[in-house]
């Protein structure tokens, strides 16, 4: 197989989702006069936060979702921000609400967590709806994007995921843990490796599907991967390279060129992972927006 076609071209299956979403929209209009409305919450100055935080305006304005936008100082006290979100969860005309995570150290991050109305958490991280993916049979009101778009590419790659095994590198309640429990529900057998893993090289020589999501530069090797895996790459990780305009290049949580080799399909990074993240808040918030306004399936 070709380079090529190993590479899951995570933009363009983002930009055809965008295209999706985009119909989606103008039939909607036809049939409410509201908009579906998106509110970012991002707390402090961290860069990065404030780069995804551009990034998701854009993305909404194209397509036509109302941004409401709180841009918090860092010393902010756990009580005004959660009279912020209170402020949303009351807002008929917000639909879903996302706190941008990594919260500064004072901030109880579950506590604000628990206060987003289940029915407006987009990105699904409250306990509910946590809860709810974990279990069997029970469909959660959100699922978290970065994981809902791992299990697209995978979909739109053609690859099955039924009878396979998934080795999941990484345990985190935003990528690992909500990863592994919607392949386990797609019938994938799991395998999550973490820090105390013994052997995470041996578990992954075992892998059909392999998710790597612990961030860690490159941790994936080559060597590790079955002959004809299918690798996603969820880590995005700053490495210091003075040719680079920004002073650095992005990586992923696997070796890339050393992966490619035996893998059958792998993402890259960036524009693997990256834009599902933010085309499903979006596609989350229009699922929200029918939900709140009792708008059936159109299409
Ligand atoms: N409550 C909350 N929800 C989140 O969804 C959330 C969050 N907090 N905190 C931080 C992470 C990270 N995140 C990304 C969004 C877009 C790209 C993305 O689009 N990346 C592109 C471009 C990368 C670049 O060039 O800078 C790519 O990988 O191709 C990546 C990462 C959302 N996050």
């Amino acid at each position: 197989m070709s380079r090529k076609d190993k590479i899951i071209d995570g933009k363009k299956i983002a930009s055809e989702i965008q295209e999706e979403l985009y119909s989606e929209i103008q039939v909607l209009k036809t049939v409410s006069p509201k908009k579906p409305g998106l509110a970012v919450i991002l707390v402090g100055n961290r860069k990065d936060s404030q780069a995804y935080v551009r990034m998701k305006k854009k993305m909404a304005r194209k397509l036509g979702i109302v941004d409401f936008e709180k841009n918090l100082p860092e010393n902010i006290s756990q009580e005004e921000l959660l009279q912020v979100v209170t402020e949303y969860n009351n807002n008929p005309e917000v639909n879903g609400i996302l706190v941008q995570l990594p919260l500064p150290k004072h901030i109880d991050e579950e506590t604000i967590l628990n206060a987003i109305s289940p029915e407006k958490d987009v990105d699904g991280f409250s306990p509910i709806n946590m809860g709810n993916l974990c279990m069997k049979g029970r469909d959660p009101l959100f699922v978290p994007c970065t994981p809902k778009g791992c299990i697209e590419l995978i979909k739109r790659s053609g690859v099955n995921i039924s009878g396979k095994k998934a080795v999941i590198v990484g345990r985190s309640n935003i990528v690992g843990l909500p990863i592994s429990f919607l392949l386990l529900h797609e019938n994938a057998t799991i395998t999550v490796c973490h820090s105390r893993t013994k052997d995470i090289a041996k578990e992954v020589k075992d892998a059909d599907i392999v998710i790597a999501a612990l961030g860690a530069p490159e941790f994936v090797k080559g060597d590790w991967i079955k002959k004809g895996a299918v690798i996603i790459d969820v880590g995005i990780n700053a490495v210091p390279d003075k040719t680079k305009k920004r002073g650095y290049r992005l990586v992923g949580d696997v070796d890339f060129e050393g992966c490619l080799k035996n893998a059958s399909k792998i993402t890259p990074v960036p524009g693997g992972v990256g834009p599902q993240t933010i085309i499903q808040l979006m596609k989350s918030t229009v699922e929200g927006f029918k939900r709140q306004n009792g708008i059936k399936k159109l299409l």
